[in-house]
């Protein structure tokens, strides 16, 4: 690949190029890169180019309540057309970032002005449809191998008629074009830097966006992995896709790699035209940039007020805050009028496509996501083995503690102390962990429709070799039924308990979480009816006992093992058994032995509210975000 530089551009030390200012005009080829392999992506954009044009836009932060409003963006303009890879630079907090979220729809609250697809308001869904979004933080399973994570994307994103070979060969065209082939069997926590960051990527190109937005893709990268990745999207940009994406302080030599620079200081555009124009912009408003200097670094040098706020000023007027093509190529701006309206991301076309983000149906999600969390949990060699072990271990000390004591008549109450037991490690347990891995998921994915899925599947499974044994070892009936109905509250309380976390999980940051989650349980227990029992509990608190999820689970559990007319419970000789008689030990609890119906009912309504409500709690923050 050719990489261009300025006609008196030298390459200084360490191969780094530099740029002498004193011609702007000619770009020459300077350097023959033939590190990179040869490229070829058969897939063209589906569509016709995206021209992007966006006009006066102003993005306004709330700054909480009562605290006023800040304004981030002043009524910035630019356009942005197709087959160009643009960099959007510009000094921290210079609103970067905030303006490709614009661009890419992912931010809609606080902003005014307008922004066009093809010079007619760009319909924000089908937009959407046509663009990717890849963040800094990647969004790669690292349980999965390179072949999976792609499959799964496939799967997830091309139709389900598209068939399974055809999908394939897309796959290996996508991996084999950004060198990632190699790589197939390679889990994703194996992959260098530069690796996670093409396989984004990759996952993105399985259904060929046209317009491509990429927050700061260089991020974390070392020189060489750099260039390979501004490369490969220019190679992109070059089959007609527009491709925008931020970049902090690029290198001389990785700048010249970008066709069109938009430069940002404080939320007002500074520059907008070619890199290669760049320098000769400079000069225009009296600031040329000094021998031997990386335009790039001085430009930002200039954003952040290093030579005063009048220049910044000067660039501003100079640009018309964005408007001015004056430094566009020229060869670029008659095409530009060629981009008409009719596209699918007009404003005119597709408002009623009710078929969302998704190209599959949901079922077809749900299938894909499960086979996913199952391939995860398989390899979570933490997770799944400590949580087996944690279990087991659990099992076994509680199994000791309460030897034989569900047929010993004398130890029906230490019976009932460990059918409590039993309930409160699977809910802390499952209730900790699901706050945890929810924190650890909500900060690197993105909340879209299949994080919501994701997060909605009843996911912890209660082992059921946990239950045998603590079943066994503690000798409780040994009856099918009766162990069934312990199996199921079992599960459904740790169900519950994930669906709990969720909520949690949804609202509070890791810190609050932890605090939250316990102390939130307590109220639980105290309404459960095990140390005050429910005949005991003051009528103003009984309500409490309807919305514990540990009352239906402990009423379950205990009609499971004392319910059911259990015969009377076996009383050694020598011994006084006062709970002798099942019947007699519910009575003297204040639990019905026969209400299992009903407390499966409890237990299945609550985990759908506990579900329903972490939903909406993403979902509302998302809708803030957004
Ligand atoms: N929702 C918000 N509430 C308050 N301030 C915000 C909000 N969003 C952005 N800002 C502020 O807007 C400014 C621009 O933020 P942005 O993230 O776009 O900067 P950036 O140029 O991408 O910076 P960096 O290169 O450091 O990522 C920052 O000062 C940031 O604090």
């Amino acid at each position: 690949m050719e990489v261009l530089l300025h006609e008196a551009s030298t390459v200084g030390v360490g191969g780094e190029s530099v740029v002498n200012h004193q011609s702007a005009e000619k770009p020459v080829i300077l350097v023959q890169d033939d590190t990179t392999t040869d490229i070829t992506f058969t897939r063209l954009p589906p569509q016709q180019p995206i021209d992007i044009l966006f006009q006066d836009i102003v993005f306004t932060a709330s700054l909480g309540f009562r605290k006023g409003k800040k304004e981030i963006l002043h009524r910035i303009n630019g356009r942005f057309p197709p087959g160009q890879l643009i960099a959007i630079m510009g000094p921290s907090g210079a609103g970067k970032s905030t303006l490709l979220d614009i661009l890419s729809g992912y931010r809609i609250r606080g902003v005014t002005g307008k922004v066009y697809a093809n010079g007619v308001i760009r319909n924000l869904k089908a937009f959407r449809k046509s663009s990717c979004y890849i963040q800094q933080d990647d969004r790669l399973q690292p349980l999965l191998t390179t072949q999976e994570n792609m499959q799964i994307a496939a799967d997830l994103k091309l139709p389900s008629e598209v068939p399974k070979s055809e999908k394939n060969e897309i796959i290996d065209e996508i991996l084999k074009m950004l060198g990632l082939f190699e790589t197939k069997n390679t889990k994703g926590s194996g992959l260098s830097g530069g690796q996670r960051k093409r396989l984004s990527i990759a996952l993105e190109l399985i259904n060929n966006p046209t317009v491509m937005f990429l927050d700061e893709p260089t991020t974390g990268l070392d020189s060489s992995s750099c260039s390979q990745c501004i490369k490969l999207l220019k190679d992109l940009a070059q089959q007609g896709r527009t491709i925008i994406c931020t970049i902090h302080q690029p290198s001389a030599s990785l700048f010249q790699l970008f066709d069109q620079v938009y430069v940002l200081s404080s939320g007002n555009c500074l520059y907008q035209g070619t890199t290669q124009r760049l320098v000769q912009f400079l000069a225009d408003v009296n600031s040329p940039c000094p021998m031997y200097h990386n335009p790039a670094d001085y430009v930002i040098e200039l954003a952040c007020g290093e030579f005063g706020s009048d220049i910044i000023n000067v660039m501003v007027d100079k640009t018309s805050n964005g408007k001015s093509l004056a430094y566009f190529n020229k060869d670029i701006l008659p095409k530009l009028d060629n981009y008409t309206a009719g596209n699918s991301v007009s404003s005119n076309e597709s408002t009623t496509d009710e078929g969302g983000l998704q190209a599959t149906s949901s079922l077809n999600q749900l299938k894909v996501l499960l086979k996913r969390g199952y391939i995860k949990t398989k390899r979570d060699q933490t997770l799944t083995y400590m949580r087996f072990v944690v279990n087991a271990f659990t099992g076994v000390m509680l199994g000791t503690l309460y030897w034989q004591a569900g047929w010993d008549g004398t130890k029906v109450l230490d019976n009932y102390n460990l059918l409590f037991s039993i309930l409160m490690h699977h809910m802390m347990s499952t209730m900790m962990l699901t706050i945890l891995t929810c924190m650890l998921s909500k900060r690197n994915v993105d909340i879209n429709k299949r994080t919501f899925q994701q997060m909605v599947l009843p996911k912890n499974v209660l082992h059921c070799r946990y239950a045998v044994i603590i079943y066994t070892m503690t000798g409780q009936p040994l009856e099918m039924n009766r162990f069934c109905m312990f199996f199921v509250i079992s599960q459904l309380v740790v169900f519950v308990a994930q669906s709990f976390g969720l909520v949690i999980g949804a609202v509070c940051d890791v810190v609050n979480g932890t605090f939250l989650g316990p102390t939130l349980s307590v109220p639980m227990m105290m309404f459960a009816g095990f140390g005050v029992s429910l005949r005991d509990l003051p009528s103003y608190l009984y309500w409490g006992s309807y919305i514990s999820y540990l009352r239906y689970g402990l009423e379950g559990i205990v009609g499971a093992i004392y319910g059911l007319d259990r015969p009377t419970i076996f009383c050694p000789d020598d011994a006084y058994c006062h709970y002798k008689y099942p019947i007699k030990f519910l009575e003297d609890i204040a639990i019905k032995g026969d209400q299992f119906g009903n407390d499966v009912i409890a237990l299945v309504i609550t985990l759908f509210f506990f579900r329903m409500l972490a939903y909406a709690l993403l979902r509302y923050k998302l809708m803030a975000v957004r």
